[in-house]
């Protein structure tokens, strides 16, 4: 049976990318993606924006919701302090294979948890289950039709606190017009937009932070 294009970007890395050395995951996988298969990796330039989103936050505790191959797990696990984790949610479950292996070959496993399954089961286990008080970081990567629904769920769940940090990709392309509908209307957020481009392509895209009020 022939591989996957998952399969074989993971390939690349471990053909190509340094053992232990996450910004040589990110990279290769950048490079196998702008050169020779389209993926949806938040990439370069808008990983960016989630770096210094990070950076700025220095979370304890980050939930992101579609982890694909773990390009953004990784980028976001080589910046947490010790100590920090990242739970990142993944439906789809040959994705979660691929993404388990790439995060461990980039030596991140440890800050790592991958939870298989839809987002709208896990999200409500994560306080007992997953023994989370409150989220400091939430990416939202996932179908984009999930995006309000996961976030209402958030907050009836009781996961976000003052000040906790929403980034979501994709409101531009693919679109995320609903979730942007309900954020931008509520009073309990502040929403700050981060125009971008869609990753590896000359297409217009976006980023959308909400930062929680309580
Ligand atoms: O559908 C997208 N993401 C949805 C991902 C869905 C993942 O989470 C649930 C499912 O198992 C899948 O693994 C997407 C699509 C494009 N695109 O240009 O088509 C660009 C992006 O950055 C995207 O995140
Ligand atoms: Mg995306």
């Amino acid at each position: 049976m022939n591989q996957s294009k998952e399969q074989r970007i993971l390939n690349f890395v471990l053909q190509n990318a340094v053992r232990g050395d996450p910004c040589s995951v990110v990279d290769t996988i950048d490079k196998y993606c702008s050169q020779k298969e389209w993926a949806m990796n938040v990439g370069c330039e808008k990983g960016l924006i989630l770096d210094k989103t990070v950076e700025e936050i220095k979370p304890s505790v980050v939930l992101e919701l579609g982890t694909y191959c773990g390009y953004s797990a990784i980028r976001i696990a080589r910046l947490l302090k010790a100590g920090a984790r990242l739970l990142t949610v993944e439906f789809n479950p040959e994705f979660a294979a691929i993404a388990k292996q790439m995060i461990e070959f980039a030596g991140v496993q440890d800050k790592v948890n991958i939870l298989e399954g839809p987002s709208e089961e896990i999200i409500p286990q994560l306080k007992k289950k997953y023994e989370v008080d409150t989220l400091d970081f939430v990416f939202l990567d996932h179908w984009k039709d999930r995006y309000s629904p996961d976030t209402i769920l958030l907050q009836e769940c009781n996961l976000l606190r003052k000040g906790s940090v929403l980034l979501a990709d994709n409101v531009i392309c693919p679109g995320a017009p609903e979730f942007l509908k309900y954020i931008r209307n509520n009073p309990s957020f502040q929403c700050t937009n981060y125009p971008a481009h869609l990753e590896y392509m000359e297409v217009q895209d976006a980023m959308e932070k909400a930062v929680f009020l309580g």
